[in-house]
């Protein structure tokens, strides 16, 4: 698998008064309020800042958060400056944009050992599009790369892929390395049977790599978001829930694909449904999953499902998760995701490899305080999914040699 090649490092190059871009997978939740409801990717992202720091560069650091279309305010990063001055011991110094000639002059100005945090590189199509001369200007600022965002490495934007076309050295930060490290060695010979959970609401990114997944698994639990189209594919009623209806045929193909490989497919049997998606819902279990009543949508999997997947969980020695199993941030349709937590936690006692993937898989693990009982916490979701599947991680490819 291409990103098995191994990636330079930040090694002893001499960083002393050099500026740093430092590209960071800071997506983190943040309820109504702007509140950080996990920190996780902040902390994971620490340990490579405090390292430049120390060596005395300077560090300007990048990230998205969310996906915004344009410039959208609850999309901006300045609610995460106080959590990453603290964590830092420092006062980190917020740029109103990410481009420009007032991010330009904070560049210039920042003191050796000082943080410059960049806004939101989403709030321009361009950074998706990855547009060259996009990439140009976010590098026109830095000496050289540093890529710690490995929940991000799947995407080839422009702050992950294109800027290293205009710095050099581009390399890997710690958190890159240990995740690249763990995630490579534990899935090119998963211990069997392996199994892998994905739930969740990124539905249209996460259902084609199913298809890869189901050469790899020998068990698939699907939950979240994700069932409805299954469903519906198969001309059951789904309500209100969530469906992606342009990948009907292909959830069709694919329950084909995973009996015709002999994997274990496992849909929930039942669902809890709500009258609206609010925390306050009006909400019902619904059994069978696909008889559910037009007006109502399915935001959790019912009790009758969680044994079921404890059942076939029980019997596995690797299991990767991705995807909460329900819309966990309302305590009312939370009991779907805390049990897949609370058991993988005890497989984790039982010597099974246990790999947790994803902002908000991660979020729901670190609610239920489980997360230091998981044999790995990735702080990517797409990104270890399609690491999985063999396919070359961008961020990781645009990289220099070691
Ligand atoms: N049945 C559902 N309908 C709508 N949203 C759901 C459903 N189940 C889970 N979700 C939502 O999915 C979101 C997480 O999805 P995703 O981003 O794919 O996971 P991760 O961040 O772990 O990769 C959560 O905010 C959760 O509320
Ligand atoms: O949250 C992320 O991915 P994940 O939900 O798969 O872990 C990453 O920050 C990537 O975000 P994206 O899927 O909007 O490109």
């Amino acid at each position: 698998m291409a990103t098995k090649r191994s990636v330079g490092t930040l090694g002893e190059a001499d960083l002393k008064g050099k500026k740093v871009f430092v590209r960071a997978d800071l997506n983190v939740p943040l309820d109504d309020a702007q509140k950080i409801t996990d920190d996780t990717r902040i902390r994971a992202s620490i340990p490579t800042i405090k390292y430049l720091l120390e060596k005395g560069a300077k560090v300007i650091l990048a990230s998205h958060l969310g996906r915004p279309k344009g410039v959208t305010p609850k999309f901006s990063l300045k609610p995460l400056v106080p959590r990453l001055s603290e964590l830092l011991g420092l006062e980190v110094v917020m740029a109103p944009d990410c481009i420009g000639e007032e991010v330009e002059k904070l560049a210039a100005a920042l003191p050796d050992g000082g943080v410059l945090l960049l806004e939101n590189v989403r709030f321009y199509k361009e950074e998706e599009k990855n547009d060259p001369e996009f990439a140009k200007k976010l590098a026109s600022v830095a000496d050289l790369y540093v890529n710690d965002a490995f929940g991000t490495a799947h995407r080839a934007h422009a702050s992950t892929e294109g800027v290293t076309k205009f710095l050099r050295p581009s390399v890997a930060g710690f958190l890159m390395q240990k995740e690249l490290d763990y995630l490579v060695g534990a899935v090119a010979n998963p211990k069997k049977p392996f199994a892998a959970i994905v739930g969740g609401s990124k539905v249209s990114s996460k259902i084609g790599v199913i298809e890869s997944l189901l050469a790899k698994v020998d068990i698939l639990i699907l939950g979240g978001g994700m069932i409805f189209t299954f469903y519906k594919a198969q001309g059951l009623a789904v309500g209100k829930s969530l469906v992606e209806e342009d990948k009907l045929e292909l959830a069709t193909s694919l329950i084909e694909t995973a009996k015709s490989k002999g994997v274990k497919l496992l849909l929930p049997t039942d669902v809890v449904v709500a009258d609206k998606f609010a925390a306050d819902a009006e909400s019902k279990v619904c059994f069978p999953a696909t008889a559910i009543p037009d007006g109502w949508m399915g935001l959790d999997v019912g009790p009758d499902s969680i044994k079921t997947f404890a059942e076939a969980l029980d019997t596995t020695k690797t299991v990767i998760w991705n995807g909460p199993m329900g819309v966990f941030e309302f305590e009312k349709f939370a009991a779907g995701t805390d049990a897949i937590a609370k058991q993988l936690a005890e497989l984790t006692g039982k010597g099974v490899t246990t790999i947790i993937g994803g902002g908000d898989s991660v979020a729901a693990v670190e609610k239920a305080g489980l997360a230091d009982k998981m044999s790995h916490i990735s702080t990517g979701g797409g990104a270890s999914l399609e690491l999985l599947e063999g396919k070359p991680l961008p961020g990781v490819l645009a990289l220099d040699e070691a």
